[in-house]
C-alpha cells in the first residue's frame, strides 16, 4: 500500500511547524524522514498515525485520505511505534503485545488461535519471548523498544510509522530492528537520527529542516557533505561502505581538526 503525504502542513499558535511536507513512501518501501532537533519529523508523522491534523495537506493511502477512515479502519492499516508510545498501566509484555490486535476485535473477544500464534512469533522476532511474564513497566528502555514494535507488528497493518525507533537500542538490536523493517515487506516511514543507519537499510530518505522538505531520494544522492553541513552543520566525509558501497559518514570532531 503506498503512502504519501500530500502538502501537509502543521500550524499552532502561528507558528509553522511542518510546511508543506510531500513524501511518498512507495509499497514495500522503507523511507527514512531524518533532520535536525525540532525540523518537524515526529510532527509529520503524528499526522500519519492521525495523532494530528494537518492545517492542510492530506495523508493519502494508496490515494485515499486517511481522515475520511474511521479510526477502527484507520488502524487496521496502520501502526505506529512511537517515542510517546508508552504503557501506562502495569500489563504484562504479551498482554502489551496482545493489545495490537485491538483494532480487528470486537468488544471483549478473545484471540483466536492464529492470533495467539501472531503474538508469539512476534515475541520471537524481537527477542522479548523471555520477558513474556514480565510488567512492561520493569523492562529497560531497549527491551520497551521491543515490545512495542513486537505490538505493532502484531497489528497486522499495511503501513508501519516509527519514531526513533532504534534510540535505546543496542548496536545488535538496532541492526536486526533494520534488517526486519527491510524484510516486512510492509511500506515503512521512519524517523532516524542516525544517518548512517538510514543510508544503509532506507531505500529513500527524506531531508526535514525548519519544517520543510529539503532534500529526498535515494542515500547516495541525498547524504552529500554539503546537506549534512548546510542541514546539521558539521563537516562530514562520505565513504563507500566497503561491503554494500552504500554512502557511510565520518564526522569531524571540530578539535580533532584543531588540536
Ligand atoms: N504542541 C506543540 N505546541 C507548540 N510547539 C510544538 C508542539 N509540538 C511540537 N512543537 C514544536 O515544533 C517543533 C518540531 O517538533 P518535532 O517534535 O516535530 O521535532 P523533531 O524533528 O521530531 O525533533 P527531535 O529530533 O528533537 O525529536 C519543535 O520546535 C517543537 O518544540
Amino acid at each position: 500500500m503506498d503512502l504519501a503525504l500530500d502538502r501537509i502542513s502543521v500550524e499552532t499558535d502561528g507558528r509553522t511547524l511542518v510546511d508543506a511536507l510531500t513524501l511518498d513512501v512507495p509499497s514495500g518501501q522503507v523511507v527514512a524522514l531524518v533532520g535536525p532537533n525540532g525540523s518537524g519529523k515526529s510532527t509529520a508523522l503524528r499526522c500519519v498515525y492521525r495523532a494530528l491534523t494537518p492545517s492542510a495537506g492530506a495523508v493519502r493511502a494508496d490515494g485515499h485520505d486517511l481522515s475520511a477512515l474511521t479510526l477502527r479502519r484507520c488502524a487496521q492499516l496502520v501502526a505506529a511505534m512511537t517515542q510517546d508510545g508508552s504503557v501506562d498501566l502495569d500489563f504484562t509484555v504479551e498482554e502489551v503485545v496482545a493489545l495490537g490486535r485491538t483494532p480487528h476485535l470486537r468488544g471483549n473477544q478473545a484471540l483466536d488461535r492464529r492470533e495467539r500464534e501472531l503474538c508469539e512469533r512476534a515475541m520471537d522476532r524481537l527477542d522479548v519471548r523471555h520477558l513474556a511474564r514480565r510488567g512492561i513497566l520493569t523492562l529497560s528502555g531497549g527491551e520497551r523498544q521491543r515490545v512495542l514494535l513486537a505490538r505493532a507488528l502484531v497489528q497486522e497493518p499495511e503501513i508501519l510509522v516509527l519514531d526513533e525507533p532504534t534510540n535505546h537500542l543496542d548496536v545488535r538490536h538496532q541492526v536486526e530492528l533494520l534488517s526486519l523493517l527491510r524484510g516486512s515487506g510492509l511500506t515503512v516511514l521512519v524517523v532516524l537520527h542516525d544517518l548512517n543507519l538510514a543510508a544503509a537499510a532506507c531505500d529513500r530518505i527524506g531531508v526535514l529542516s525548519e519544517g520543510r522538505l529539503v532534500a529526498a531520494g535515494p542515500p547516495r544522492d541525498v547524504l552529500t557533505p554539503e546537506l549534512v553541513a548546510e542541514v546539521f552543520g558539521v563537516t562530514a566525509s562520505v565513504v563507500p561502505h566497503p561491503l554494500t558501497g552504500g554512502p557511510q559518514l565520518l564526522y569531524s570532531l571540530p578539535s580533532c581538526d584543531n588540536p
